[in-house]
């Protein structure tokens, strides 16, 4: 059974209320028998990724640094979506120190998520676009419902999905499929996400996801952790060290391009038709 575990706050169980209810943006659970943690994205309707989202889920994956956390699934409280992916208002005519926080918060918590020594588990409850499959491929196991999209579809938008999205993506399904999704910004069925090894598993509806999430976190919690946590940080340094070696290059790209008229232009279009859908 999972209740709210002290430890992860100021030692009562309202204190926990409160540390979720600091933001409300995440929902923290903690099994205390296992130490498996949920962390579930709840803004709604589509959890955008906005700067206190990410601001939220940071803040979350470093308290879990000090705590006894054996492992984290990751899921949302979306009926329909996982994540949306980021924020758009975040890069439509924002000021240059706003889109600067946003993208330094937005590579802080990647860093994170991506370095986590404990076995992680994307749950993907729903749609996963852009930003959303950059979650789901920081975990090491993707699990996802039938019939939603999910893949890195920058291109669509006139925008480029950054060198580490890239890479993620490329050590998932390959230099090749990868090429050929990021040019095209394809969005993938779930089902065939599965065939091309961009996701592991498919489940047949929420019930199932979260089961198998937690089959495979009792399969990854009988191995050593040390042993297990060193293959996957040895597996991901590159990848890793690729951006932390490179975050002001990397940040000031963010800003040049979205600037750009053309870019701003592509985003007022895109936003527009999503409100008329
Ligand atoms: C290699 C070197 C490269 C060097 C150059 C690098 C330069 C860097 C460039 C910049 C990179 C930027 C990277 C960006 C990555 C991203 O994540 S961009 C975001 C992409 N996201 C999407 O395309 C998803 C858009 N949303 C949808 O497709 C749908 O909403 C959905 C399928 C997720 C869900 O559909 P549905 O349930 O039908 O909900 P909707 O009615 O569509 O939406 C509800 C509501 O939410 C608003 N909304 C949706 N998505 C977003 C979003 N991402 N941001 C902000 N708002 C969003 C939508 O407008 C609706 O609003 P209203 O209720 O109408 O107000």
């Amino acid at each position: 059974m999972f209740v709210l575990r002290q430890c992860l706050t100021l030692g009562t169980k309202s204190s926990v209320r409160n540390f979720a209810a600091a933001t409300n943006l995440v929902n923290v659970k903690i099994n205390e028998d296992t130490g498996v943690v949920i962390m579930e994205l709840n803004k709604p309707p589509v959890n955008s990724l906005n700067y206190e989202l990410l601001e939220a889920m940071h803040r979350t994956l470093v308290k879990l640094e000090n705590e006894r956390c054996s492992g984290m699934i990751l899921t949302s409280s979306s009926p329909n979506t996982f994540s949306a992916g980021l924020d758009l208002l975040e890069m439509y005519k924002p000021t240059v120190d706003k889109a600067r926080k946003f993208w330094g918060m937005l590579q802080n918590t990647w860093i994170k998520l991506y370095s986590a020594p404990y076995p992680t588990v994307a749950a993907i409850n729903g749609h996963s676009p852009a930003g959303g499959c950059l979650l789901a491929m920081s975990c090491e196991y993707r699990i996802m419902v039938p019939k939603k999209k999910i893949g890195l579809n920058e291109t669509q938008l006139g925008i480029v999905a950054p060198q580490w999205f890239q890479d993620c993506m490329k050590n998932i399904i390959g230099s090749r499929q990868a090429e050929k999704a990021l040019i095209a910004g394809t969005l993938f069925s779930s089902e065939e996400a599965a065939k091309i090894g961009l996701i592991d598993e498919l489940a047949t509806d929420k019930e199932d996801l979260m089961k198998k999430a937690h089959d495979f976190m009792d399969e990854q919690l009988g191995l050593p952790p040390l042993a297990r946590s060193t293959v996957k940080i040895g597996f991901r340094k590159d990848t890793l060290n690729r951006l932390i070696n490179s975050r002001e290059v990397d940040t000031k790209y963010f800003i040049d391009f979205i600037f750009q008229p053309k870019v701003q232009e592509s985003l007022e279009m895109y936003l527009q038709a999503l409100k008329k859908k």
